[in-house]
């Protein structure tokens, strides 16, 4: 199965999660609303000056180099609290509301002071310099709806209508564990044979970043019976998601035990790596039987569970931005597999390219690690010549899409 129609079946059959909690502005911060925020006052609440200068009316300055006294001061906080009116002007701050007989500011370079009098060098249009009530939001206005992931701005643009408390959509619970006899704490020693189980910290890390709420199963041996054990304890979050043991080694089990105590959906996606990805359901789960070796753990949570949780998180999967870059050397492929090899982009001067790193194994984690960029290679494409124009996937995406159109 090719790995967009794998997307697209994993991100159909998950069902977003409905239930709702309140908190206090702050702390929604990276969560998906759950309500349509109106907002109760306009922002700006009053037309007010956008630049430190002299409000006055149009009329009372027709030519460069008018004359008018200056009656008073307006400051953010701090109306001018009388009508300005023929001849006048009053001194006003960026932000201060303008008072009743000013419908234009100029700003202070401008202008000089003569004694009481100001006089102002540059006339500005009428109507310069103000900012009208309402220009950003207008009282009854929806702000933001549900299905928006918070980002800082969201947050901004709900404190600026006094949304304190925002209704969100409760975190998902993601149940995940290793596989593996091989695998020890990365805290004690190894006896030969065995490895530091890294992959449960990455998918730990991975995780956390995306705002779930992981529950850490640990590691599971190699057997039918662990295996079943720790399937029945995860049957009762939104998600699970394990590493190793879908391949077709006699240590493989996944599969079996799956099958046994929930539903295959699909095994194995046309990509490299991440070829024997499993999905399935486990109770009230969605589960996610990944391949155990590092770097296919980690390409295949970012391209196929990644964009899940999102839809669990009542949020809405960003497309992936890509575009191409020439590669600096040869690239070696069978056609087959679409391949995510790992690389670095250089743009140093005239010159943007794309190094694919050293070591492209599934094994090597540093490959993850040291690039900042997937080459993507489609499946029946060969060799790639030096120069040729490859698609590349930062690996800092937009994760989290909106799902209303962007503002004009
Ligand atoms: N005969 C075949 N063999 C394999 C095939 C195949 O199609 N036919 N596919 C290969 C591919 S591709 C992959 S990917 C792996 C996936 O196998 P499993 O998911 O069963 O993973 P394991 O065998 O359990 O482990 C593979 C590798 O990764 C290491 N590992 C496992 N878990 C961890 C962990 N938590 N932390 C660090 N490293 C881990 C493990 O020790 C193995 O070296 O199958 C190929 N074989
Ligand atoms: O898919 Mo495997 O992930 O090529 O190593």
């Amino acid at each position: 199965m090719p790995l967009a129609e794998a997307r697209a079946r994993i991100v159909a059959a998950i069902s977003p999660i409905t239930e709702t909690q309140t908190l206090a502005l702050p702390e929604a911060l990276h969560r998906v609303l759950a309500e349509t925020v109106t907002a109760g006052v306009d922002v700006p609440g009053a037309d007010n000056a956008s630049m430190d200068g002299f409000g006055f009316a149009a009329a009372q300055a027709p030519a460069d180099g008018a004359r008018l006294r200056v009656v008073g001061e307006a400051l953010a906080g701090h109306p001018f609290p009388a009508r300005v009116g023929a001849g006048e002007c009053v001194r006003i701050m960026t932000g201060a509301v303008v008072p009743a007989g000013v419908d234009t500011v100029v700003m202070q370079e401008n202008t000089r002071t003569e004694g009481d009098d100001v006089v102002i060098e540059h006339v500005p249009a009428r109507g310069d310099n103000i900012r009208p009530a309402g220009e950003d939001l207008t009282r009854g206005d929806a702000v933001l709806g549900p299905g928006h992931y918070l980002r800082p701005a969201d947050i901004a643009v709900l404190a600026s209508v006094g949304a304190h408390r925002v209704a969100v959509y409760r975190r998902p619970r993601v149940a995940f564990f290793s596989t593996g006899d091989e695998l020890r704490p990365i805290d004690g020693p190894l006896a030969p044979g065995e490895i530091y189980d890294s992959n449960r910290h990455g998918l730990a890390a991975v995780l956390a970043e995306l705002g779930m709420e992981g529950v850490d199963l640990g590691v599971v041996g190699d057997s039918r019976a662990a295996l079943a054990a720790a399937f029945d304890r995860a049957m009762t979050v939104d998600a699970v998601v394990t590493s190793g043991g879908v391949s077709v080694g006699a240590a493989d089990f996944v599969l079996d035990v799956l099958a046994d105590r929930g539903s295959v959906d699909f095994w194995r996606v046309a990509i490299k790596p991440g070829k024997p990805l499993a999905f399935g359901t486990l109770g009230d789960a969605r589960f996610f039987g990944l391949p155990g070796n590092p770097v296919s753990t980690a390409v295949t949570f970012v391209q196929l569970v990644r964009p899940a949780l999102v839809r669990l998180a009542g949020g809405t999967p960003a497309a992936p931005v890509r575009f191409t870059l020439p590669t600096r050397t040869d690239l070696r492929k069978k056609p087959g597999r679409e391949h995510y090899l790992r690389g670095c982009m250089a743009f140093d001067g005239a010159v943007s390219e794309v190094v694919a790193v050293d070591h492209q194994g599934s094994g090597v984690m540093r490959s993850m690690s040291r690039a900042d960029c997937f080459i993507v290679l489609p499946a029946d494409c060969g060799d790639v010549a030096a120069g040729t124009p490859v698609t590349v996937e930062p690996m800092a995406q937009p994760v989290w899409g909106q799902p209303a159109p962007p503002i004009a």
